[in-house]
C-alpha cells in the first residue's frame, strides 16, 4: 500500500465555488481520505463524484488522465482533471509506478500504443504480444491488466467492468489478488459491479452519502438489488413493472 490518504484543499477553493466540481455533495464536507487497504472501491449512484474523485488522484499521480501511466504522453479531449489542483496525497512509500485506466477513452490509449510501437524493440510486450485494437474491448482490458500491470504500482480503475463479461471479472479479481500478494499493489477502483466488489477486505467508500463513508459489501445497493433480483428475478420484475 503506498497512498495513504488524499487531502482536500478546501481553502483553495475558488471565491465563486458554486459550480462543477465544488459542489458534488460526497466531497464537499470532507477534509481527509484515508486509504487503510491495498483495495479500495468507490461506489454510489451515476454522477455521485467517483470519477471526479479518481482523475483527480490519477492527476496528482502524473498518470495520463486519458488512460496510462507517467510515460504516455498524449492528449485526450475527455481528459481533464477538474478537481486535481484542489486535493494533495500523502504517500509511504512514494510510488510513481501505477496505471490509470478510464473506460471511455481506452480506444485512444490503444492509438498512442500503436503510434509508439513503431518505435520499439518488442512494442507489444506489454499487452500480451499484439496491438490493443487487435483485440476485443475485454481481451485488450485483461491484456493490460495481466502484461503490463507489475508487481509494486497503484492501480487506478474507472469502472473496468464496463468491457468484461462476468466470467472475466473473475479473472480481474484473480490478477488483484496475485499483485497484492506478490508485491502489494494498490488498487482504487469506481466500480458498479456487485462481482468486483466482492474482493475480500477492501475498502468500499459509498459516494451516496454527504460527505462519502465507508460501508460494508452488504450494505451496498450493487449487493442488495443483485441479491434480490437473482433470488426471485420474476416476482421482482412484477413489482418493477407494477410501479411503471
Ligand atoms: N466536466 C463537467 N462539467 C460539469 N459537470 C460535470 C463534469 N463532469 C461531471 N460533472 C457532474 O459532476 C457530477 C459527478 O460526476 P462524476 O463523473 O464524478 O460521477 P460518477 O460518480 O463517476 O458517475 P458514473 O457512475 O455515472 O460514472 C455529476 O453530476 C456530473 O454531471
Amino acid at each position: 500500500m503506498y497512498l495513504k490518504s488524499v487531502t482536500i484543499l478546501r481553502e483553495q477553493f475558488p471565491k465563486k465555488n458554486r459550480d462543477y466540481p465544488f459542489t458534488i455533495p460526497s466531497l464537499a464536507k470532507i477534509d481527509t481520505i484515508e486509504f487503510p487497504r491495498n483495495v479500495t472501491f468507490f461506489v454510489g449512484e451515476n454522477g455521485s463524484g467517483k470519477s471526479t474523485l479518481l482523475e483527480a488522484i490519477a492527476y496528482q499521480c502524473e498518470f495520463n488522465t486519458g488512460s496510462g501511466g507517467r510515460n504516455n504522453y498524449y492528449h485526450v479531449d475527455r481528459g481533464e482533471a477538474a478537481f486535481g489542483d484542489y486535493i494533495r496525497l500523502s504517500w509511504l512509500p512514494k510510488m510513481t509506478q501505477g496505471f490509470f485506466l478510464r473506460a471511455e477513452s481506452f480506444y485512444q490509449f490503444a492509438s498512442h500504443v500503436d503510434e509508439t510501437a513503431r518505435l520499439a524493440l518488442r512494442p507489444y510486450e506489454a499487452y500480451g504480444g499484439k496491438s490493443l485494437h487487435e483485440q476485443s474491448h475485454g481481451e485488450a482490458f485483461l491484456a493490460l491488466f495481466t502484461h503490463r500491470f507489475g508487481k509494486k504500482g497503484i492501480y487506478l480503475l474507472d469502472e473496468p467492468e464496463a468491457a468484461l463479461s462476468p466470467a472475466r471479472q473473475l479473472s480481474l479479481l484473480a490478477v488483484m489478488r496475485r499483485l497484492e500478494r506478490e508485491g502489494g499493489s494498490q488498487f482504487i477502483i469506481a466500480t458498479h459491479s456487485p462481482i468486483l466488489l466482492g474482493y475480500p477486505g477492501a475498502q468500499i467508500l459509498s459516494f451516496d452519502s454527504a460527505p462519502l463513508r465507508e460501508i460494508a459489501y452488504e450494505e451496498t445497493d450493487h449487493y442488495q438489488i443483485t441479491r434480490r433480483f437473482l433470488e426471485n428475478r420474476q416476482r421482482f420484475l412484477t413489482e418493477l413493472f407494477d410501479e411503471v
